[in-house]
């Protein structure tokens, strides 16, 4: 049978297994489409799970040289899995989240730095899940130039990854593979339309930023961000040095300025819980922007705006606190959907503001989800000049180096307090977790003297940042 004959015979099979689904879907980076790949049925087919490793063998890889395949995670490892049997190259696994104990490595199997490996993944759209894989596996030393794929979208993927200096082959585009179906008169010649002038329209996807958010100092990122407050604070960490939040959480007014006054120096942000404080009054607003002025910080208020649109908007700008007057940023969820951001954004006009999106949570047993982390970035694309980061605990959240990660849950030694806040160490925040600015609060404001442990926080924070942007990590 010839090859073409093959993929025809695969491309029948995943549509009447449903890995192909005509209808109307929305991809995880927010995107409507009319067509929807579901590789990860394969594994109840054998018999597809065979089709594909032959034709991947035989089609994508047969002439090329490489030491070891490595499955992008997790749809694809059993497909690698397979390859790695049929052509007798060992694998290796990378672990999308590393281990807390023992080795800690992200890389699974015996390797030595400068061997070749191979990527194998399902379906590309714009290239990041494979990019992320190859990263991880670069930071090892392996050296990683080819990709093979059962499907690309032809969403921008093959363009971003190859300028990462990686090759994709695939099987299928999204076009072959309908105009097979059309063919075989599994779908309407007007479904057939419908998927091309789709890949035509979204064809333009922005390329992945060939540089990595991580690797950036932040002064370069600070001339990347569109929101003004994160080019502020961006350039507030260069100047001064520090990527220290300091949350007051503290319940006067005179204990909160008295501390600023003692830790104005070390912080680029303050981040206010203003419902806590029991003798709020509008002369400590006054003073609390003077503090921040001279000591060149900016202020944040941790409000978690979580209502419709409308309430959100009085919320932020009426009653006692009139938090809108004030505060650089605030903190939104994204669980009601946009209107929140519209409704802060519609008070966005002569002076610079941000918001920084909760897309992920430091308390154990929180409830949101991968898919709901997201959605919450990219409901945060459309709002370019009124987002300033997410508030987030993983590096794979979002990868704009424009945008800030905002890392709380953060003491000098792992713990956790009784209700349930996790804390990690500013090495296993900064360089494993790409934290860009951390939140600390107790672990300062309760200290026996918080104006030595700001500077002990600060320095250590710093450090961790330092190496990072070297790219010195071991
Ligand atoms: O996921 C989140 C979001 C916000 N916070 C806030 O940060 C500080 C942390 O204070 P610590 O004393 O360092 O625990 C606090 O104001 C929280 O409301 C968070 O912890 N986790």
């Amino acid at each position: 049978m010839g090859h073409d004959t093959k993929l025809e015979e695969l491309a029948i099979k995943l549509f009447s297994i449903d890995a192909v689904k005509m209808g109307e879907f929305t991809t995880k980076s927010g995107i409507k489409t009319p067509v929807y790949f579901d590789l990860r049925v394969i594994v109840s087919y054998p018999e597809v799970m065979e089709m594909i490793s032959n034709l991947l063998q035989e089609y994508a890889i047969k002439d090329c040289a490489y030491d070891h395949v490595c499955g992008v995670p997790y749809t694809a490892l059993p497909i690698a899995t397979l390859l790695s049997v049929i052509t007798k190259k060992s694998m290796l696994m990378r672990r999308k989240e590393t281990k807390s104990y023992g080795t800690k490595k992200s890389i699974e199997g015996h390797y030595k730095a400068g061997q070749t490996c191979l990527i194998i993944e399902d379906v590309v759209t714009s290239g990041s899940s494979v990019l992320e894989t190859v990263k991880d596996l670069r930071k090892e030393g392996l050296k990683v130039n080819k990709a093979v794929i059962i499907l690309d979208r032809e969403q921008g993927g093959s363009a971003n990854l190859l300028n990462n200096d990686v090759e994709i082959t695939s099987l299928f585009t999204m076009t072959s593979l309908i105009e097979i179906l059309y063919k075989n008169r599994k779908i309407t010649e007007e479904m057939m339309l419908k998927v091309k002038a789709y890949i035509k329209e979204t064809q333009a996807v922005v390329l992945e930023p060939s540089v990595d958010r991580l690797l950036l100092p932040y002064e370069k990122r600070a001339e990347l961000a569109t929101n003004q407050i994160a080019k502020q604070l961006f350039n507030i960490m260069a100047t001064k040095k520090t990527n220290l939040c300091l949350s007051v959480d503290l319940t006067s007014v005179t204990s909160i300025l008295d501390l600023l006054e003692k830790v104005g120096e070390h912080i680029c942000m303050v981040k206010t819980h203003v419902d806590i404080i029991e003798d709020f009054n509008k002369d400590f607003v006054t003073q609390l922007k003077q503090i921040a002025d001279r000591f060149n910080f900016l202020i944040l208020e941790d409000r978690k705006y979580a209502d419709i649109g409308h309430t959100v908007s009085m919320q932020y700008m009426k009653g006692v606190y009139k938090v809108g007057e004030w505060a650089d940023c605030v903190t939104a969820h994204s669980l009601p959907g946009d209107g929140v951001l519209k409704a802060l954004n519609g008070h966005m006009n002569s002076v610079s503001r941000g918001v920084f999106l909760l897309a992920e949570m430091s308390s154990e047993g929180n409830l949101i989800s991968p898919e709901y982390k997201d959605a919450t970035v990219a409901m945060a694309v459309k709002y370019p000049d009124l987002i300033t980061g997410f508030v987030c605990q993983n590096k794979d959240t979002f990868k704009d180096p424009g945008l800030i990660q905002l890392t709380p849950g953060v003491q000098l030694e792992s713990s956790k307090d009784s209700l349930g806040q996790v804390y990690n160490t500013p090495e296993k925040v900064i360089l494993e977790n790409g934290a860009d600015v951390i939140v600390v609060g107790r672990g300062i404001v309760a200290a026996k003297s918080p104006e030595t442990q700001v500077v002990i926080y600060k320095d250590a924070l710093w450090k961790c940042y330092t190496k990072r942007v070297s790219g010195k990590l071991e």
